[in-house]
């Protein structure tokens, strides 16, 4: 548990809009582990972003941090002060976002902004900062001449590498990416995606990851944790969860993605929508759409609870299995990293 390179535990975020405080992440708590790709899974409106943004402390007003901790290889986060946060950002953890191509300085080169970047933090001088410019830019698979392209220059794509080249231009041990391949084609986003991996095999970074393509997810991701309604339903190995998903937010989930079932399977999805976060449902906030929801769902809240095979699931379901069943079947689930 002390090898985390992320703790979150008990994260609370609050919006204050004019009708009050709404609590959109509420006691949020996982541990990301170095190399480890964790994707974020959930509907829209789930807190994914609001988590991320968080961790990193860029959560814009009216978002404010209400409760909980974060700590990065043992910094306090959520303690640091500006000087702390300049040296945390892109040093130690950097974001990639879906709109961050457009972030790009229109009017100067992209060898210029990568080497800014690196100037700034290592203190190299200029032209060793072009020369890691350069490599950076072949480590995400464009040609290292392209250093004096500016960004109108090059695709979208190219673009995207661009910026994941300058995510990781201060070798940073996590990296953040919310949705980073949403706006491109389906081959360049397999592209960029499989090039993610590889650069994580090779420099060991680790990755928190958000798509709503879950299909992507199983695929890339080490471990998965699924969010509804603010809270942390499910956490586990990805391939566990692929196998046999604990929580059945999770399995609707799931089911409403056609690639990852067989013919003939029932796309049903999940019914309704999730609930008003101005007035969640009490007990388990899933409860009103759960096909398998008893009496105690709208009475308790389930908490996220530690079960065999690094898995957690916050639901009265899940309590109630034998302990002997839980590890007669959980046993069989291979626990090996899938990408
Ligand atoms: N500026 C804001 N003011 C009030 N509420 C907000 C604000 N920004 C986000 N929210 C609310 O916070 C909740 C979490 O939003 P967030 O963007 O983190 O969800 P998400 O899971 O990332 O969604 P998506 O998948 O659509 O990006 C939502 O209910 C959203 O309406």
């Amino acid at each position: 548990m002390s090898d985390a390179l992320l703790t979150v535990e008990d994260l609370c975020v609050d919006y204050v809009t004019e009708r009050g405080w709404l609590r959109v992440v509420d006691k949020v708590s996982f541990e990301v582990q170095p190399g480890e790709i964790m994707g974020l899974a959930g509907e829209s409106g789930s807190g994914k972003s609001t988590i991320i943004q968080a961790i990193l402390r860029v959560l814009k007003a009216p978002g404010v941090i209400t409760g909980g901790t974060v700590r990065f290889d043992g910094k306090d986060v959520l303690a640091l002060d500006k000087r702390g946060l300049r040296g945390l950002r892109w040093c130690d953890i950097s974001l990639v976002c879906q709109s961050a191509m457009n972030a790009l300085n229109p009017v100067i080169t992209i060898g210029e902004q990568l080497g800014d970047a690196i100037e700034a933090h290592e203190g190299v001088r200029r032209s060793q900062a072009l020369v890691r410019a350069r490599e950076l830019l072949e480590l995400v698979g464009i040609e290292g001449s392209r250093v004096h392209a500016y960004a109108h220059e090059l695709s979208g794509g190219m673009r995207q590498r661009v910026v994941i080249a300058m995510a990781l231009a201060l070798r940073p041990r996590l990296v953040l990416m919310d949705e980073p391949t949403t706006a491109l084609d389906v081959v360049v986003q397999k592209e960029i995606l499989q090039q993610i991996i590889r650069l994580r095999r090779e420099l060991g970074f680790a990755v928190i990851f958000i798509t709503h393509d879950l299909s992507l997810m199983f695929e890339l991701c080490t471990h998965v944790g699924v969010l509804y309604a603010g809270r942390l339903v499910e956490h586990a190995p990805s391939q566990a969860l692929f196998e046999r998903p604990m929580h059945p937010y999770t399995l609707g989930l799931m089911r409403s993605f056609p690639d990852l079932h067989g013919e003939g399977d029932d796309l049903v999805g999940v019914p309704g929508n999730p609930p008003d976060l101005w007035k969640p449902p009490k007990g388990c906030r899933f409860h009103p759409r759960c096909p398998q929801a008893f009496a105690d769902c709208s009475t308790r809240a389930p908490q996220l609870r530690a079960l065999v095979g690094h898995r957690h699931a916050a639901c009265h379901l899940v309590d109630q299995v034998d302990q002997l069943d839980q590890l007669d079947q959980l046993d069989q689930v291979d626990q090996e990293e899938s990408p």
